[in-house]
């Protein structure tokens, strides 16, 4: 049996599934370049260790940062890089790839990742919308005649979507979601504190300390250690949830603004099915604490967190390949784009 290969493509990490194995590779979608020879020194995990540590020649590069490929070449590299660790290429049944990538890319873009898989596996390739695909890894039935809706906060996009009969209905991708909380937490420090922190330390405040809730009963404290903004020496300051919530709170309302509005776009009948159903939230950005209960306030409707928002993608993928394989007859609606 042909072992096919699902990817997330995204911004903040690459997963990979493989059919009868689930999730076998996920690595921050970092790559580490030497700047004057242009020679990709590390990929994944070793170079996102390496951010806002390297010497001048040494950048490490996001190559989709804000939920669009901005650096071709260096996503092409990362993709066949991962792609050869799973050492699929000597397979002799070759596998279908499907590839999730943010939902914004160009048609150029396009062509060039599935041409960059197809030199790196070999096989057939498809592109599919990270939404939809998410919906189904995170257990929705996306094939039914009934709406499904599902916001999938990752690292670059926000991407919110109705769902019915296996097809997109009405969406939107909005460039906010995990990085720009991030970038909210570094100015927020400044402001507030005076304190220059890293992404990296970032990232950690909101995981540890990090919530949506402005009211929230149960306030939490961290310590943080950066750069005094003014001195330029390290300091170390206590910081609180509270704080961290208003931070963020911009941008959640950035995430509900655009849910309501795509909410608005849905025939009435898929309406009524969303109030009945709810919401399912997927992707790394709905693992912030009290995020279900800020947008279900928000949206009136009730909303759930899939199980490993982080891998949804990845398993969907792998699903939607099953669903291919097993040659069943294509239910009305089942649509894949891209095929090359
Ligand atoms: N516990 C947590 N609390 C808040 N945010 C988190 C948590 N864990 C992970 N994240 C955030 O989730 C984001 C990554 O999510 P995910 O891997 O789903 O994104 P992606 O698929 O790479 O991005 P995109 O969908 O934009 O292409 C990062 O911004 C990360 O900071």
């Amino acid at each position: 049996m042909a072992q096919d290969i699902g990817i997330d493509l995204g911004t903040a990490n690459v997963l990979v599934s493989v059919t009868g194995q689930g999730v076998v590779l996920n690595e921050p979608s970092v790559v580490a370049v030497d700047t004057k020879t242009n020679k990709v020194l590390a990929v994944g995990k070793e170079a996102y260790e390496m951010v806002g540590r390297t010497p001048g020649n040494i950048k490490a590069i996001r190559p989709l940062k804000d939920g669009v490929i901005s650096d071709f070449d260096v996503t092409e590299s990362m993709l066949t890089y991962f792609i050869n660790k799973l050492s699929v290429k000597g397979l002799v049944s070759k596998p279908k790839v499907m590839i999730c990538a943010p939902t914004n890319i160009t048609n150029i873009e396009r062509k060039a990742i599935i041409e960059a898989a197809q030199k790196a596996v070999g096989g057939e390739v498809f592109l599919e919308e990270e939404p939809k695909v998410a919906a189904v890894g995170a257990g929705m039935d996306i094939f039914e005649p009934k709406g499904s809706m599902v916001i999938d906060i990752g690292g670059g996009t926000s991407d919110i979507a109705v769902v019915s009969l296996g097809d997109v209905v009405a969406s939107k991708s909005l460039k906010v979601a995990g990085d720009v909380m991030n970038q909210n937490i570094i100015d927020f420090m400044k402001r507030n504190h005076n304190i220059v922190i890293g992404e990296h330390t970032a990232e950690k405040i909101k995981k540890t300390i990090g919530t949506a809730d402005m009211n929230s009963d149960d306030v939490k404290e961290m310590q943080v250690r950066g750069r005094d903004a003014v001195s330029g020496m390290p300091i170390s300051v206590t910081i609180n949830s509270n704080e961290i919530a208003e931070s963020l709170h911009g941008t959640i309302e950035t995430i509900i603004s655009g849910a309501k509005s795509v909410l608005e776009t849905v025939p009435p009948e898929l309406a009524a099915d969303i109030i009945d159903r709810g919401v399912m939230l997927t992707g790394g950005g709905s693992m912030l604490a009290d995020i279900d209960s800020v947008i279900s306030d928000a949206l009136t409707v009730p909303v759930l967190i899939s199980d490993d928002p982080l891998e949804n993608v990845a398993k969907g993928a792998g699903a939607l390949l099953d669903h291919m394989s097993e040659n069943k007859p294509k239910k009305k609606g089942f649509s894949l784009f891209g095929k090359n």
